[in-house]
């Protein structure tokens, strides 16, 4: 008999939360740093492995803003994207929408249209190639301030053909998304989708304010919103999806073992929990390894999982009569 595992792994998979500079496998950082003369803080690969030990986002973050420094020139834009492109697509995952961080480069001097021209020709490659679908999403740095979120806002405009939709990441303390109402506002009259990180560390206050206060259409992590049975209710009755990360939640210690991981509960709930890797380079996993490690972890059953890909694709941003394909083919495969 097939196994959940063999499955999952067959089954056709959305990942709606993924960072593109957290796909930079050590590797290929090195082989990117080696080209463009940059000196990397770890001396092998080896050694920066050994530094993937986080205690908090913080930590993490630290050691990604190092690592995506080395990162200068189209080609390193297009090299990362294709990489992970070709990672998933092996995987069976058939749509993905990615987040890009354009503050983290252009601080460094990187144009904007030298990142996304990078990450676009290899979105739109992977779609010629394989058929797999894609969505782009420019996320806002919430440790700086809104000034350079409206900024960067400017230096999108060229590409809003490209852009289906805007984000807010990065350190969640003491940022909260009401810091960044009115360039969500900006973005909303633009035509773009909004998503925030909320709940991954942050208050289920934070999740609360980017419901009412920014309105968004996608909420990324949100696990604290179980601490707040009104908020789960308000979750449900907007129909939102959480984009659910449970091998970053293990890394960055938002769960302590993955026997504690609340997505079941989620599934239990009726929330619109799906399943992600935020950032397979750091945390150990790409789309397989997070099912692989909840089916495990926590023993999701067979309608759990089929419950799992249904709301990837359902949550998805991608068109209507795809998600009708991708349904049908996941109800095929689960008959
Ligand atoms: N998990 C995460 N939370 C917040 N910001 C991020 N940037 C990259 N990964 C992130
Ligand atoms: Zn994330």
């Amino acid at each position: 008999m097939e196994t959940l595992i063999e499955l999952a792994k067959k089954m056709p998979k959305t990942e709606l939360h993924l960072h593109i500079e957290g796909t930079f496998e050590p590797e290929q950082m090195f082989a990117i740093a080696q080209r463009n003369q940059v000196e990397l803080k770890y001396s092998t690969v080896e050694a920066l492995k050994a530094a993937y030990q986080f205690t908090n986002l913080q930590d993490f973050l630290d050691l990604y803003y190092q690592g995506m420094s080395v990162l200068l020139h189209e080609v390193d834009f297009y090299d990362l994207t294709m990489a992970y492109l070709e990672k998933v697509h092996s995987e069976n995952v058939v749509h993905v929408e990615i987040f890009f961080d354009p503050q983290g480069h252009l601080s460094r001097g990187v144009r904007f249209d030298v990142q996304i021209q990078g990450i676009y020709n290899a979105l739109q490659d992977a779609e010629t190639k394989w058929g797999m679908t894609s969505k782009l999403i420019m996320s806002f740095l919430r440790h700086l301030s809104e000034e350079s979120a409206f900024e960067t806002l400017e230096l999108a405009k060229p590409y809003l053909a490209w852009i289906d939709g805007v984000g807010l990441d990065s350190s969640e303390a003491g940022h909260p998304p009401e810091k960044f109402l009115r360039v969500f506002e900006a973005c909303k009259k633009l035509g773009l989708k909004v998503t925030a990180h909320a709940g991954e560390e942050g208050p289920p206050d934070y999740v609360w304010q980017a419901i009412e206060q920014i309105g968004v259409d996608r909420i990324d992590h949100g696990n604290r919103a179980l601490e707040d049975g009104k908020l789960i209710d308000e979750i449900k009755q907007r129909g939102l999806t959480l984009t659910v990360c449970p091998l970053s939640n293990l890394k960055l210690c938002v769960v302590s073992d993955m026997q504690d991981h609340p997505i079941k509960n989620m599934l239990t709930l009726g929330l619109n929990a799906t399943v992600n890797s935020d950032d397979p380079a750091y945390f150990g996993g790409y789309m397989n390894d997070n099912y692989a490690a909840l089916i495990h972890g926590t023993g999701i059953n067979k309608a759990e999982l089929f419950q799992l890909a249904k709301n990837g694709i359902n949550g998805s941003w991608m068109a209507e009569s795809k998600k009708a394909q991708h349904l049908t083919h996941l109800q095929t495969l689960f008959a």
